[in-house]
Order: structure tokens, then C-alpha cells, then sequence
């Protein structure tokens, strides 16, 4: 990496809210190999939310991923980056196990969340699904009022039942997702009538509305304006003191804004994985440095 690229990075990092202490730990850890999971502090590992081992996929007779193990730290941003096809929403999509939908899918490895493999016989998918939320690239309300968009989760969870308490919710959840102030007196217009930033910021409201643990979010800005991007991106780094985030993107700036953590992903492999500030000043292989500074997408 050349020092004004360099530089431009640790600036935004200067900024940024990446956990110092996790950084580091992380700066002291050995140099990751492929397939391994980063060296951790005791402390760190405490605060484990997703540890996954040996983790292979294949589509039909394609491999699309390679003995992925990592560890996800709770209270964090983690990114994924990597060229196209590298598998990284194959990846997130392990997670809450959205890849069962596709027949073809075989998965080998563990996946644990709170010491319970995800992927084992009685996993109640319905209940994962609930700790881990989903947001897609494609802001896509349903075509429901603004506040139905946020309330029918909880409701289907029997989280509420007093419209009171769901009231509540419907507004905390709101708030949370930086979005109240903007529709509080149209709650009851479609949530489609928002502009796409603040659709994005429904399904988020949605998502957390039934209190997930972790938040997965596949390119959530990648359809969006600068303006509307950095505000999600500015919602990202509160919400993380309540949920875990692990985010794909494309957008190597956004990753040294947002994450504390970076792994990066090429063919199926995971080749690098770190303290984001660490990655993007002092990247361990050719492959990520070159992709981090553009030499290849
Ligand atoms: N439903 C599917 N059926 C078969 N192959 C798939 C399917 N989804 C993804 N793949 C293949 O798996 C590999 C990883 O795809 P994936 O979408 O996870 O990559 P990605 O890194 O997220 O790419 P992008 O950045 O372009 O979204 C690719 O070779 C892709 O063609």
C-alpha cells in the first residue's frame, strides 16, 4: 500500500470508531494463516458472539466455501469484503442459515452461537432467525403501513400484546433505527411512500424490532445516495453497543469507516482476517493488499 493511500485510511481511522483495546490486542496477535482463526485476548474472547470452524459449502458440485473459521466478537462491526463471487453472502447467509432455502446447498462445519450449533437436527430455525436479523441491499418494506412494517414480528413472536407495549416497541424500534423523528406523524402511511434511505432504515427498524442479537447486512447501502449512506453508516456504529453487525460491502472506504473487524475473502477462502485498522495499514498477504488498494475488484 503506497503512504498517501495509507494515509488516507488511517485518517478515516483516526475518526472512526473502531475498539481501541480490540485493536490492540489484535496489533500484538502472530500473522493469521489461511484457515485460521486470528489470535485472540482472553478478554476479547469473552465477548464472543459467532465462532465458526471448518465451515465448507458447495452449490450442487461447486465449492464455494473452503474451511472458513472465525471468530465474530459481540458489540462489533465486522466486514466482509472480497471480489465478487469470493463468497461472502454465501458466508453471511451460514449465519442464519438462509442458504437452507437453496436445495442444492451442503454444508459441513460449525456454525455456534451461545455454545449451540446452528445447523444442528432441532435447531429451531424460526427462533435463529429471530436472534439474527437480516437487511438486504434492495431496501424492500413490506406493503404494509410504516408502522405494520415494525410491528408484525414482534406481535408474530408473541413479544407483545397490549397495543400499549406494542406502541412502544414500534417507537423504540423507530428511534433506534434514527428514523422516528422523519415519520412519527405518518405511521400509518405505506412504508413504501419513504425515500429509500429511510426504507432502509425501516427494515433496519424492523430488524431490531424483535431485539436479534446480531444484525447481518448484505451491501445496505449499495442502492443508496452519499447522504443517505452515511447515515446508515452513522446508525451502524450506535447500534453495535446493543448487536452484533456483520456487514458485506464492496466499498473499501466504508469498511475502514465502519468496522472494527475486516475479513477478506477470495474464491471461497478466507485469506485474511483482523483488526480492520490493522488490515488496511499493514495487510498480511499480496492478495488483500492489492484488493484493499484497488488493484483488482
Ligand atoms: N444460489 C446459488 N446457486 C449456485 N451457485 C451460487 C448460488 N449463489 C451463489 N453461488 C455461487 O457461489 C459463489 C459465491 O457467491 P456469493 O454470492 O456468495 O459471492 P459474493 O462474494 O457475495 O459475490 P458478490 O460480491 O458479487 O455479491 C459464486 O461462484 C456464485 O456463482
Amino acid at each position: 500500500m503506497n503512504d498517501t493511500t495509507l494515509q488516507n485510511f488511517q485518517t478515516q481511522q483516526d475518526s472512526s470508531t473502531a475498539s481501541e483495546e480490540a485493536v490492540r490486542h489484535y496489533s500484538d496477535a502472530p500473522t493469521p494463516d489461511k484457515g485460521q482463526p486470528v489470535t485472540r485476548n482472553e478478554s476479547i474472547e469473552e465477548n464472543l458472539s459467532v465462532r465458526v470452524r471448518d465451515l465448507s459449502l458447495w452449490y450442487g458440485e461447486h465449492q464455494a466455501l473452503n474451511d472458513i473459521s472465525i471468530d465474530i466478537f459481540a458489540n462489533t462491526v465486522t466486514a466482509l469484503i472480497g471480489p465478487s463471487g469470493c463468497g461472502k453472502s454465501t458466508f453471511l447467509r451460514c449465519l442464519n442459515r438462509m442458504n437452507d432455502l437453496i436445495s442444492s446447498v451442503r454444508i459441513k462445519g460449525l456454525v455456534e452461537m451461545d455454545g449451540h450449533d446452528v445447523n444442528a437436527r432441532g435447531m429451531d430455525e424460526v427462533a435463529l432467525r429471530r436472534r439474527v436479523g437480516m437487511v438486504f441491499q434492495k431496501p424492500n418494506p413490506f406493503p404494509k403501513s410504516i408502522y405494520e412494517n415494525v410491528a408484525y414480528a414482534p406481535r408474530m413472536h408473541d413479544m407483545v400484546s397490549r397495543k400499549a407495549d406494542q406502541d412502544e416497541l414500534v417507537e423504540r424500534a423507530l428511534r433506534d433505527a434514527g428514523l422516528w423523528s422523519e415519520v412519527k406523524d405518518k405511521l400509518h402511511e405505506p412504508g413504501t411512500s419513504l425515500s429509500g434511505g429511510q426504507q432502509q432504515r425501516l427494515c433496519i427498524a424492523r430488524a431490531i424490532a424483535v431485539r436479534p442479537d446480531i444484525i447481518l447486512m448484505d451491501e445496505p447501502t449499495s442502492a443508496l445516495d452519499p447522504i443517505s449512506t452515511a447515515t446508515i453508516e452513522d446508525l451502524m456504529d450506535k447500534l453495535k453497543k446493543d448487536f452484533t453487525i456483520v456487514t458485506v460491502t464492496h466499498n473499501m472506504q466504508q469498511a475502514a469507516r465502519v468496522a472494527d473487524y475486516t475479513a477478506f475473502f477470495h474464491l471461497g477462502d478466507m485469506i485474511e482476517y483482523n483488526a480492520t485498522k490493522q488490515m488496511f495499514a499493514n495487510p498480511h498477504t499480496k492478495k488483500a493488499e492489492d484488493y484493499i488498494t484497488g488493484r483488482y475488484g
